[in-house]
């Protein structure tokens, strides 16, 4: 287990306004270990998902962030600890409740048998329908917007099957926007995307996160980890080892330490964030 180095303090956890002047859900992690079976991989986590923000997951392969996620979602059940929505505890609270309210993207999302690009993006507007309230023209609306903001609109007619990697992954971020969870999470959405589609999607995000949901995503490129958080947590060996500010958190100790690689730590000259350059896979010399 690396050693453990200072954490920077969170910043802003108030409360923050969302448009209409409504009050921003509080994701919290209180003492939260996560495994599989006994075995736990996420340990005695403390993280206040800073509201109305957007935060990044950062680490090492297999250091925990998507079993983090999933715990963070509901689809792991805390080893110890509890996971808190607005100060309840996330198991206890209606599934329908949950499922408006905070969405997930997984890592490596299944796409049921031969169905098309706009029935999977739709399949996001399901958390809010029911017997009572069906289908709408606004739900229509929503999808059309979340296909355009992933560049996947003229992929509509498409089976998902038959898409690269690049397009479906678009097409699942599609779906998640299509959900507008007001808490939403994605694991390493951007994996399979080129730069142009990278920046693109995080930028999207910035614009999710400007319109008050709380966007959490695990990203590998520091660099633009950096440049697009607002809060920046990294794990290491299952354990938060840092946390806040990115240009704060991201320094070349915390690389060394989080990667097992020598990095250099410059300054974006345009933004005044982190750009980090790995130099050696080795943290000597
Ligand atoms: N379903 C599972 N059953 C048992 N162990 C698992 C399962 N999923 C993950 N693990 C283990 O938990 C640890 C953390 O895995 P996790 O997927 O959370 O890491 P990660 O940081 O998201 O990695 P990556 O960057 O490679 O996606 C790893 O040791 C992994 O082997």
């Amino acid at each position: 287990m690396p050693p453990a180095l200072p954490t920077t303090l969170p910043t802003a956890l108030e409360p923050a306004l969302q448009p209409g002047g409504v009050v921003a859900p509080r994701l919290r992690a209180e003492g939260v270990t996560l495994g599989y079976g006994a075995t736990p991989v996420v340990h005695d986590v403390d993280l206040d998902v800073r509201p109305g923000a957007l935060t990044v997951l950062v680490g090492a392969n297999a250091s925990g962030k998507s079993t983090l996620v999933r715990g963070l979602a509901r689809l792991l059940t805390p080893l110890r600890g509890r996971i808190t929505l607005d100060g309840e505890d996330l198991g206890r609270l209606p599934t329908r409740r949950v499922a408006r309210t905070v969405g997930v993207l997984p890592q490596s999302p299944v796409a049921p048998d031969g169905i098309r690009v706009g029935e999977l993006v739709a399949h996001g507007r399901y958390p809010h329908q029911s017997f009572f309230r069906g289908h709408r023209s606004d739900d229509d609306d929503v999808v059309a917007r979340a296909l355009d903001a992933t560049d996947t609109a003229d992929l509509v007619q498409r089976r998902v099957a038959e898409l690269s990697g690049g397009q479906r992954q678009r097409v699942w971020i599609a779906m998640a926007l299509a959900q507008q969870p007001r808490v939403l999470l994605l694991d390493e959405p951007t994996s399979a995307l080129d730069v142009a589609h990278q920046v693109e999607v995080l930028d999207v995000l910035r614009e999710e996160v400007a319109g008050g949901r709380t966007v959490v995503v695990v990203l590998h490129d520091l660099t633009l980890a950096a440049r697009y958080a607002d809060e920046l947590v990294v794990l290491a060996g299952g354990r938060v080892v840092a946390q806040g500010d990115p240009t704060a958190t991201l320094t070349e100790e915390v690389v060394g330490t989080a990667f097992g690689v020598r990095a250099r730590v410059l300054t974006d000259p345009d933004t005044g964030r982190p750009v980090i350059l790995p130099r050696s896979s080795t943290t000597a010399g």
